[in-house]
């Protein structure tokens, strides 16, 4: 089921071009949109909105146009901003009730609602203190339980994780991968963090300058790679002649022999050929590609 489509979509400022003709398509459960600062995330987030107009193509979320239909989107979407936007003076709970009852719920369902959310968030007796005296955790669990009291079908989260130590960017990633499973809501969520949405998604798109590099379910980004490592004490050189003699492909890089994996076969001719020579192997190694080999392929746009 599509959730999010673009159609050619770009966003141009007077100094860059934020968004550059990006088409791209998301489906339901958790997807990462992963780009350096800068790379046009925040952009996307807000044409998806309906808060930024695109100076040309089109944004779709569930079905509904982001330029003609904005405030319909908002009503069944949730949204964590980036930046910091708290009203200090108020308490975690007064905030949520008031999301909530902007959102429409009457009175009694938004009390009850904001205390669901904000104990889902991990948010207890905190909750009725003002929220200037929160650390930046707690600020991220009040600002992802307000995306999350009017049940939306989608929330759209941008950078979560900012600014956390490494137990609370943890705890942010294991709500987000709950809202996802447990609860049904499909999820995209920014990152300039590339191998922490390795956890969480189902499914990443990785843009940069504004332009799509890659969309792929995550199992794609961290498949094995079609190449093995291979490390012998010495007589590396005779190895590679005899693997190029029995039809294989050798690169020979630093002390590492790389062998392409035609078929799987050529683990046994690789065995074979070290018995053969009498050679003592170090490492045999399979390679296994990261999200963050995306940025290393070469770019086709
Ligand atoms: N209102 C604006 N006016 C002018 N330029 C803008 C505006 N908003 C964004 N930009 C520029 O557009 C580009 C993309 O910004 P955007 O905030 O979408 O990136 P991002 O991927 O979300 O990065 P970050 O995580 O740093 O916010 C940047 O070069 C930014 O300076």
């Amino acid at each position: 089921m599509t959730i999010l489509a673009t159609e050619g979509l770009t966003r141009r400022f007077p100094r860059v071009t934020a968004l550059d003709r990006l088409t791209v398509t998301v489906g339901s459960g958790v997807t990462g949109l992963v780009g350096a600062n800068g790379a046009g995330k925040s952009t996307l987030i807000k044409i998806l909105l309906g808060l930024l107009p695109p100076s040309a193509g089109s944004a779709h979320v569930l079905g509904m146009d982001a330029t003609a239909q904005g405030a319909e989107i908002r009503r069944i979407v949730g949204y964590m901003p980036e930046h910091d936007c708290l009203p200090p003076d108020l308490s975690a709970t007064e905030f949520t009730v008031h999301m909530a009852r902007m959102s429409g719920l009457p009175r009694t369902a938004a009390r009850e609602r904001a205390a669901d959310v904000l104990r889902h968030v991990g948010l207890y007796e905190e909750r009725y203190r003002a929220m200037g005296g929160y650390s930046t955790g707690m600020k991220q669990r009040v600002k992802l339980a307000q995306a999350l009291v009017h049940d939306p079908r989608l929330v759209l989260l941008d950078e979560p994780t900012n600014g956390l130590d490494p137990q609370g960017r943890d705890e942010m990633l294991t709500l987000i991968r709950k809202i996802g499973a447990e609860f049904g809501i499909s999820v995209l969520v920014t990152s300039h963090l590339l191998g922490e949405l390795e956890r969480v998604c189902d499914h990443v798109i990785v843009i940069d300058g504004g332009r799509l590099l890659r969309s792929s379910p995550i199992g794609e980004f961290t498949q094995t790679t079609q190449t093995v490592t291979v490390e012998v004490e010495e007589g590396q050189d005779a190895l590679a002649t005899r693997l190029t003699e029995l039809g294989e492909t050798v690169t020979a890089h630093g002390r590492m022999l790389l062998v392409h994996v035609r078929a799987p076969e050529t683990f046994d001719t690789l065995r074979d050929a070290v018995c053969e020579l009498d050679l003592c192997l170090v490492r045999m190694e399979q390679g296994r590609q990261r999200i963050e080999d995306v940025f290393r392929e070469p770019v086709n746009v």
